[in-house]
């Protein structure tokens, strides 16, 4: 990518609290109108990469910048919008008043009427804000991310308690804001989050980036496939098949592990001609997603 669309960098950071590693040298960048989700254990690291470029902590060795600017500066700090794990909010003050309240802090906010429609909060403006449902919270929350119309977005497991409908109506709106040539730094960990969203997907372990790439990407490095049929065969036999990696049964329905899905269907069907419904599919990001942890572990313990 062009280096010039970078707006928030960390190079080489290192963050410890006490003796705890959180940040191990770490380079990450944020570019321009992108949306990156971080992904990782718990742990990881993530978190501490967001407070990193929001200011809120400072590293202990190599830099982070935010439009090329300290990230304790008031001038960048102007030019995003947060919304973290855990918000204190003042229970008794209404949504529309946080809306107001928030707007009042940047130089050009977006028209609180617009925030509370791409939010889905149009309707809770008269509601104290303590009264709301977890849910609801989040999605005041994520308006009040967006009312200074933020280059940047960091949102940090933004749909931890929503309902599938909020979620998806959140992602239309992460969808839109992206469009609109917002960049937003996602952590999460629902992996189909990353898989709906993601432009960039930057996997993290133990303070470092362990793998980078488009969901795609990573979900190429994942060789298995899934084959799914309605069949009368053993599991047990289907299982001492060489190329099956393993075998699910639930009823007649078999799920197969394979790295060599055309050798294995062509040998279901010969065994079964009246098989059906089969489907293959490749590994999903949670696959992938498993496999380079276990990976960045394994080259953990061989060091
Ligand atoms: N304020 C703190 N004091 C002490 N240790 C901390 C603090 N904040 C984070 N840590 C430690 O730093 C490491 C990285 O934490 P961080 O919150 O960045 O991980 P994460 O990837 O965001 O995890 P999660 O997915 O659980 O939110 C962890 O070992 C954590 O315990």
């Amino acid at each position: 990518m062009n280096n010039d669309t970078r707006i928030a960098r960390l190079e080489h950071v290192g963050k410890r609290y006490g003796t705890v590693v959180a940040l191990d040298g770490i380079d990450l960048d944020i570019h321009r109108g992108e949306l990156l989700a971080l992904l990782g254990p718990n742990g990881a690291g993530k978190s501490t990469c967001i407070g990193l470029l929001l200011g809120l902590h400072r590293a202990d060795s190599g830099t982070a910048t935010l439009f090329g600017e300290d990230p304790q500066d008031i001038g960048p700090r102007r030019r995003i919008g947060v919304m973290l794990q855990a918000a204190n909010l003042p229970a008794t003050l209404k949504v529309g008043e946080l809306l107001r309240l928030t707007a009042s802090y940047y130089p050009d906010p977006r028209p609180l009427a617009e925030c509370a429609s791409l939010a889905g909060v149009a309707d809770l403006l008269g509601r104290r804000y303590g009264a709301l449902s977890g849910g609801q919270q989040r999605r005041v929350q994520f308006a009040m991310a967006m009312a200074g119309r933020p280059e940047i977005l960091f949102l940090d497991e933004p749909t931890v308690g929503m309902d599938i409908t909020a979620r998806q109506s959140l992602w239309a709106a992460i969808r839109q804001l992206v469009a609109g040539g917002c960049a937003v730094v996602l952590t999460t960990h629902y992996l189909e989050e990353a898989e709906a969203l993601a432009d960039r997907v930057c996997v993290i372990a133990k303070g470092k980036v362990v793998s980078e790439g488009s969901v795609d990407a990573l979900r190429a490095r994942v060789a298995l496939r899934r084959i799914r049929c309605l069949t009368s065969l053993d599991p047990g036999i289907v299982a001492g098949w060489p190329d099956v990696a393993s075998v699910e049964a639930r009823q007649d329905r078999l799920a197969i592990a394979t790295t060599q899905a055309e050798v294995v269907v062509r040998r279901l069907l010969h065994a079964d001609p009246s098989l059906s419904e089969l489907e293959v599919q490749r590994a999903g990001l949670a696959e992938a997603f498993t496999e380079i942890a276990r990976g960045a572990d394994a080259a953990q313990e061989a060091a």
